[in-house]
């Protein structure tokens, strides 16, 4: 899971590390304060980080700051119950419903779930046909209608057919822009009172899809489609395609909403929870050396190795073993030994067979199997 997130952000890190790109410790509030605009934090949001935290800021800090703004995080809603589970999925046209429906109706069936679709976009028929292509592939039903026709009926047809078969999920696509913005409120107020009507508290949940590569400017279409319907929470699409995750956090701060998911790719199985700490970590890690290596003496005799000394293989295989991250830190304070005279030190461990990376402390920052680099060597 770790790994998939990692992914989805990779563009935001690299965005964080072009502000800095050596992690450390601490770092001041000016730079934490251009990092958050670089990875897209709202201004508002970003003063208001930045006026909590002291003048240099510890991991720690940083980690509790960033946290509470997921403070509307996601109950994990058991289907129970009467079957089936209705979700609504709303959201303006391209942010990227018709396939955040397919990976949630992908995620329910690989839970051994049975799911059931409601093409109520009914405003354009290349939606309807869309959606019908994904349950295909998926291999999901599908209940459909002309394009024009009611979508509150494709909603109430949908909730009866999976009442009949015993299906467990049944999700509903509803159209992103009608000819007005009245008609869009009105039209999903109409389709949320019939899912009530073919079942009792359905919609159970009513989602947002917004499109994590529009940052910010997101906010406001949310705010009034949270006007039009109360919605329960979000999906952020494209977050693989953006440098603006840190949006996620004016989004989750301002609409006081749970994001439920992400989505971090184009293929069916490329969505996946959110996980408020595992973002948050995340976005600390490209800034600071991980926490809880912090301070751990080396133990044991450490013989150290000349980094210019590897073979191109060891090297080569180093830098795989460490992560570009850990290489080119201890490259770069390497180079800088004679200069600077302190230095972080490549070091195998004799008593535990451990290569570590040392800070010039000697405490260590890295610690990884020696066997691991000589196999190759
Ligand atoms: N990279 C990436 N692309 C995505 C993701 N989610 C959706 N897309 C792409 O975004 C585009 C728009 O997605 P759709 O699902 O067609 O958007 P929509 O909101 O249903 O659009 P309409 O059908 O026009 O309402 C497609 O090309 C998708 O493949 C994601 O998480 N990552």
């Amino acid at each position: 899971m770790f790994g998939f997130l990692k992914k989805g952000l990779k563009k935001t890190v690299e965005a964080i590390q072009s502000t800095t790109p050596v992690k450390r410790e601490k770092i001041g509030r000016d730079e934490l304060e251009d990092l958050l605009l670089e990875a897209d934090v709202s201004y508002d949001l970003v003063e208001k980080i930045v006026e909590s935290l002291p003048e240099t800021v510890k991991r720690i800090q940083l980690y509790n700051t960033l946290i509470s703004l997921f403070m509307y995080s996601a109950e994990k809603i058991e289907p129970h119950g009467e079957k089936p589970f209705v979700e609504l999925i709303v959201g303006v046209n391209g942010a990227g419903k018709t396939t955040t429906i397919a990976k949630l109706a992908q995620r329910y069936k690989s839970e051994g779930k049975t799911v059931l679709l409601g093409a109520a976009d009914t405003f354009r028929a290349a939606a309807i046909e869309q959606l019908k292509t994904w349950a295909e592939k998926i291999d999901v039903p599908i209940v459909y209608t002309k394009q024009g026709h009611d979508p509150s009926a494709v909603a109430y047809d949908a909730i009866n057919s999976a009442k009949a078969k015993q299906i467990d999920h049944v999700i509903i696509d509803t159209a992103g822009r009608l000819h007005t913005q009245t008609n869009l409120a009105e039209e999903l107020k109409k389709i949320v009172r019939v899912c009530g009507k073919a079942m009792e508290g359905a919609p159970h949940r009513k989602i947002l899809i917004l499109d994590g590569t529009q940052g910010n400017s997101a906010i406001n279409q949310a705010k009034a489609f949270k006007e039009m319907i109360d919605i329960d929470g979000i999906i952020i699409t494209k977050l693989d395609g953006t440098a603006k995750g840190g949006a996620l956090f004016s989004i989750a701060e301002e609409l006081k909403l749970p994001i439920y998911y992400v989505g971090v790719g184009e293929k069916a199985e490329d969505l996946i929870p959110f996980d408020p700490k595992e973002f948050v970590n995340t976005i600390l890690d490209a800034i600071f050396i991980e926490e809880e290596e912090n301070a751990v003496p080396s133990s044991g005799k450490t013989h150290h190795v000349d980094l210019h000394s590897l073979t191109e293989a060891q090297r080569a295989r180093l830098e795989a073993l460490l992560d570009k991250d850990g290489y080119n830190l201890l490259s770069k304070h390497f180079v800088s030994e004679r200069s600077s005279g302190e230095t972080y030190r490549l070091g195998i461990n004799e008593n535990s067979d451990r290569i570590e990376v040392l800070r010039p402390d000697g405490t260590v920052l890295k610690a990884y199997k020696a066997e691991d680099l000589e196999s190759n060597g």
